[in-house]
């Protein structure tokens, strides 16, 4: 894990209680996303780690103001660099904020490069909208950025279509262009889904050289806890629409506090597991209209009491800064559940 001090660094991105709504016409609608409070700090990775459907793409798209319709911001505020306030901002501060403070990079590369476009036109048009480049030092920088991420022949790579291109070869083009206006912020949802192995190692390696060189504060979305151990210096859990766990990536690996981490973490798979079956929690995220008003995690977690059925537990500090939504670590701090690996499935 990579060595960060939280305590020193300024808060570069801070999400302060937000709830995202169904855009439900006069009628009360329920919450997608229901009071999260996260920040990141200047040059800090922060995880946030859940199964498909618990809200991690929804909080992206919060932050860059991308809600699609059907979607409202309902409460609280998302505030970046201590001054732009996205809630507040209009159509044009939001399209130079994206690209120029904060960036995406997405699963699909495919989904956000332009099929009839070659890589060089897409770059350079970017490059000039933000940065009022010419179109020869557009090009140029062009160049230089595929070059960074490590991709060969950047020259004749400019004239090619991306179909044309294998997908790891994709997505380091799409995080040449997120990086193209130096942003602040990097956002990457499930950046390495799509790719094998070897070429996620290497895209994760390329996206902690970004952080390293440029400083740059990155927020790194998957379902795979694997996938964000060794990158994060913070790690957010979430489940159902809330944040159930968050704290230092050490003391998440080291002094998981919530069931729901917990099988998170018995979930990845390693050679010295290779014998014994993959372990996967047993049921699956409720949807909107089944959440109940106990612990959205109660019906899947082996600790359930009767209370935890009956009220929603808050989030609570278990130590330092690390805080988990669950009423058995509230009592006995973090070390309140056993693995829950008996319980495992194929
Ligand atoms: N466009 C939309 N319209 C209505 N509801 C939506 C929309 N997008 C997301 N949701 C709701 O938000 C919930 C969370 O979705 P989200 O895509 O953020 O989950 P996720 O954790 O990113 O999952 P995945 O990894 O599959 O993308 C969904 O279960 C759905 O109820």
């Amino acid at each position: 894990m990579t060595k960060f001090n939280a305590a020193q660094a300024a808060k570069l991105l801070d999400i302060r209680d937000v709830s995202v709504s169904l855009n439900a016409r006069g009628k009360p609608a329920p919450s997608v996303l229901e009071g999260i409070s996260l920040a990141v700090g200047k040059g800090e990775i922060v995880g946030v780690v859940g199964e498909s459907g618990c809200g991690k793409s929804v909080l992206s798209l919060s932050v860059l103001g991308l809600l699609p319709g059907a979607l409202r911001l309902s409460g609280g505020e998302i505030e970046y660099a201590g001054v732009h306030r996205l809630d507040r901002m209009g159509q044009d501060e939001l399209r130079r904020y994206r690209g120029k403070e904060a960036a995406m990079i997405f699963q699909d590369p495919m989904s956000s490069l332009n099929p009839g476009l070659t890589i060089g036109a897409q770059l350079t048009e970017m490059i000039r909208l933000h940065l009022g480049y010419g179109r020869k030092e557009a090009s140029e920088w062009a160049g230089q950025l595929l070059h960074k991420v490590g991709l060969p022949r950047p020259a004749s790579l400019l004239r090619e279509y991306p179909h044309r291109l294998s997908g790891g070869m994709r997505q380091r083009v799409m995080i040449a262009m997120a990086m193209s206006c130096n942003p602040g912020l990097l956002i990457a949802d499930e950046p390495t889904t799509a790719l094998d192995v070897t070429i996620q190692a290497q895209i994760l390696e390329m996206m902690r050289g970004i952080r390293e060189e440029n400083g740059t504060s990155i927020m790194l979305i998957s379902h795979d806890l694997g996938v964000i151990a060794d990158m994060s210096d913070r790690i957010a859990v979430m489940y159902a629409g809330q944040i159930v766990e968050e704290g230092d990536a050490r003391d998440i690996f080291d002094r998981p506090a919530h069931p729901y981490t917990i099988g998170l973490l018995n979930a990845i798979p390693s050679p010295a597991k290779k014998r014994e079956k993959l372990f996967a929690i047993p049921g699956t995220v409720p949807a909107l209209e089944e959440r109940g008003r106990g612990c959205r995690f109660a019906p899947r977690c082996p600790h359930a009491e009767e209370r935890c059925r009956a009220e929603a537990p808050p989030l609570v500090r278990v130590r330092h800064e690390h805080r988990a939504r669950c009423f058995l670590a509230e009592e006995k701090g973090a070390t309140a559940h056993e693995p829950i690996r008996s319980g495992a499935v194929g």
